[in-house]
């Protein structure tokens, strides 16, 4: 049998906004959780991968590599530019690019540059309108009309990443942007983040939650150690890296109850998601200057850019 005749697989990179629910819409494409989202903006770093399964229109078997970019935003300090740069990297070589527009809280003239740049690429472009159970359908409209004026979009969706509507009808036609060819995964695999770093994010996502506006953006998660016991349960060791004494103390909390709390929410989203047993400990280092540390950089998945 020639396999290359009923199945597809390609690349799709997912571009937008700080915030515009990029995560949200793979973990959807995906259907189970592979990238960490928050309300807070600029929490996707790491390059990640979810890979979604579908059917394109004319029934082929489809493996989606989904790469969920970090924010594409104006770059000032090195680690803004890496984030960029790992954004951009990720659309190269995709065979289809997703633009995810925040319809309520899109700024207009923050999207002049990405679709400046998008007008430049090659690839075929597929605009999706998130964010439809509170957006109001005129200017949502309206707003569908400008973009499509401004950018050669192949289609136009409108979707709820958060609730999944219009999801199954985005899957299908980017399914059939993916070319012919075998899967480049086994069909059980649903992202290529190591389990190692996958477990930093989810930490990270815990110091979002839970110290909200507290926490400035500077601050990262590294792993430290990560180990099988004899009694098949994992050990894991991490370090939260902070600039300031201030913020160590911010982090810890009164008591240490705040760490605890983290901790103990991390650890129990871990055992869910690995299904078995989590010892997890975290450590709270000062280090002024870990921004300019290419050794911190590239545990976190981030390529190191001047
Ligand atoms: N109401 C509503 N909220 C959504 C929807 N999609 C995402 N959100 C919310 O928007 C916020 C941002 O979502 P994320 O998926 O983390 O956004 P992101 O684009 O990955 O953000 P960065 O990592 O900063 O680039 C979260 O609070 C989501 O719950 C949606 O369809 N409807």
């Amino acid at each position: 049998m020639n396999s290359t005749a009923t199945t597809r697989c390609g690349l799709v990179a997912v571009i937008g906004a700080p915030n515009a629910g990029k995560s949200t819409l793979v973990n959807q494409l995906v259907g189970q959780k592979v990238a960490i989202t928050s309300a807070k903006a600029q929490t996707t770093r790491a390059r990640m991968m979810g890979i979604a399964l579908g059917e394109s229109a004319d029934g082929a078997a489809t493996q989606m590599i989904l790469v969920d970019t970090p924010g594409i935003f104006a770059p000032r300090r090195r680690l803004d530019r890496a984030m960029v740069s790992a954004a951009w990297e990720g659309a190269e070589a995709a065979d289809a690019i997703l633009l995810l527009v925040d319809p309520v809280k899109q700024r207009r003239h923050e999207l002049e540059p990405l679709l400046e740049a998008l007008a430049q690429r090659p690839e075929r472009k597929i605009l999706v309108l998130n964010k439809v159970d509170v957006a109001k359908k005129e200017p949502l409209l309206a707003l569908a009309q400008e973009l499509t004026g401004k950018g050669d979009f192949a289609e136009v969706f409108f979707v709820s990443a958060l609730t999944g509507d219009g999801v199954p009808e985005l899957k299908v036609a980017l399914a059939g942007s993916m070319p012919r060819a075998d899967w480049m995964y086994p069909e059980d695999q649903v992202s290529d983040a190591s389990e190692r770093l996958l477990a930093a994010e989810i930490t990270r996502e815990q110091l979002y939650r839970q110290l909200h506006e507290e926490l400035p953006y500077d601050s990262a998660v590294r792993p430290e150690l990560y180990r099988s016991r004899p009694d098949g349960s994992l050990e894991i060791h991490q370090q939260i890296v902070v600039t300031r004494d201030n913020q160590r103390a911010i982090v810890l909390g009164k008591g240490g109850s705040r760490i605890k709390a983290i901790g103990e929410a991390a650890r129990k989203e871990l055992c869910e998601l690995l299904g078995i047993r989590v010892h997890l400990f975290l450590h709270v280092k000062v280090e002024e200057n870990w921004s300019e540390n290419r050794e911190v950089f590239e545990e976190m998945g981030l390529d190191w850019v001047r």
